[in-house]
């Protein structure tokens, strides 16, 4: 196989491709998440096609408006872990296991995931180069009271600050490195896929739902990059001394308050003026009207709604899922 100039690689059956992923579900307002996301890639000139791997619940309305700005729309079928244990995951998160169907996205040889609260506001295409057979995302942070479940948490250990608690040797070794999985560099791989399907449904979920699984099962190829690629916003109050705000390229809106599309600063931390400038940065790219996907046919674009003033006008119903039977 090789690279050709066009970041392809040529399998001898035609070239694989490579691009950004995100995961969209519900009809709620993570749409202007996928929006905001695919005007951010535009704006750094990645030169890669945002994909949406998107469950059946999103509408056609959503669908439409994301087409109009780039993305290349794909439904898949929810995943669900084993049904009678499914509370043992957070609720909110079940559905994410949902996410693991883009393992089977096999026309592409190495894709970007980026969840819908992410904005990149920096190139960084050249993480489609990184080394195959790896599994790259950054590391998360185990301070915020989401945590408050796991053993780490109870004694204040956090792998950001290794040496300000020492793991005790009664509690065995330290927990392996551990990221965030709102962001990561991975290779679509059939094989993996199954793999990945058969491995949840032995698999009892746990707090952080497809986080924790994706970590158990790539444990052994997960490699560390640095922060700038996914800033984890509790960061900013946990670890400030890891954080260098003007070298970030990626920043995840993932602390609670934080999705710019509905931020009102009311919830704790959100009146931290570095929060309010990154929200106001998103912002700023996501009313952007020069960013939008220009049409060939200005007259067809002239008889469909203004997407701004039709994504605005949605109500914010409050989605919650209900878990189905295991589907996985
Ligand atoms: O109602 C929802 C909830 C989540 N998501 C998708 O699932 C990802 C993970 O959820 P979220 O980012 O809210 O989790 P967090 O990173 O905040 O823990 C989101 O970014 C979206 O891509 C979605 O599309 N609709
Ligand atoms: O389904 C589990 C989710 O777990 C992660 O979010 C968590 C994690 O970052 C914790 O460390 C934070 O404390 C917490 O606030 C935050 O929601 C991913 O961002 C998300 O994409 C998804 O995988
Ligand atoms: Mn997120």
């Amino acid at each position: 196989m090789f690279t050709a100039s066009t970041g392809k690689v040529s399998t001898g059956l035609g070239y694989l491709k490579k691009a950004y992923v995100t995961f969209l579900a519900g009809n709620g307002d993570y749409v202007k998440g996928v929006v905001g996301l695919a005007k951010g890639l535009r704006k750094v000139k990645s030169a890669y096609p945002l994909v949406v791997a998107m469950l059946p619940d999103v509408p056609e309305e959503h669908r439409e408006i994301l087409r109009s700005q780039g993305c290349i729309v794909r439904e898949i079928e929810p995943i669900y872990p084993p049904n009678n244990q499914v509370q043992f995951a957070m609720a909110y998160y079940v559905i994410n296991y949902s996410k693991l169907r883009i393992w089977n996205f096999e026309e592409y040889s190495k894709m970007i995931y980026l969840d819908a609260d992410i904005q990149v506001f920096e190139n960084i295409d050249h993480l489609m180069d990184t080394p195959n057979g790896y599994f790259y995302a950054v590391m998360d942070c185990f301070c915020e009271k989401t945590w408050s479940h796991s053993p780490q948490y109870k004694i204040e250990y956090c792998q950001q600050c290794p040496e300000k608690v020492t793991w005790p040797a009664e509690m065995g070794s330290p927990p392996p490195l551990y990221f965030n999985a709102g962001m990561f560099v991975f290779e679509p791989s059939p094989l993996i896929y199954e793999n990945l399907l058969q491995t949840l449904l032995v698999t009892s979920p746990t707090p952080f739902a497809e986080q924790d699984f994706l970590n158990m099962f790539f444990q052994n190829t997960y490699k560390p990059i640095p922060l700038v690629y996914n800033l984890v916003l509790a960061m900013l109050w946990r670890h400030p001394e890891n954080v260098e705000i003007d070298k970030v390229k990626v920043v995840h809106y993932c602390a609670a308050g934080s999705k710019p599309w509905r931020y009102t600063g009311e919830e704790v931390n959100m009146d931290r003026e570095d929060i309010k400038m990154l929200v106001e940065k998103w912002r700023d790219i996501y009313n952007d009207e020069s960013l939008d996907l220009k049409v060939e046919n200005p007259v067809a674009d002239q008889q469909t709604y203004s997407r701004s003033s039709f994504i605005d006008s949605m109500a914010e119903p409050a989605i919650s899922y209900i878990p189905a039977p295991s589907a996985a």
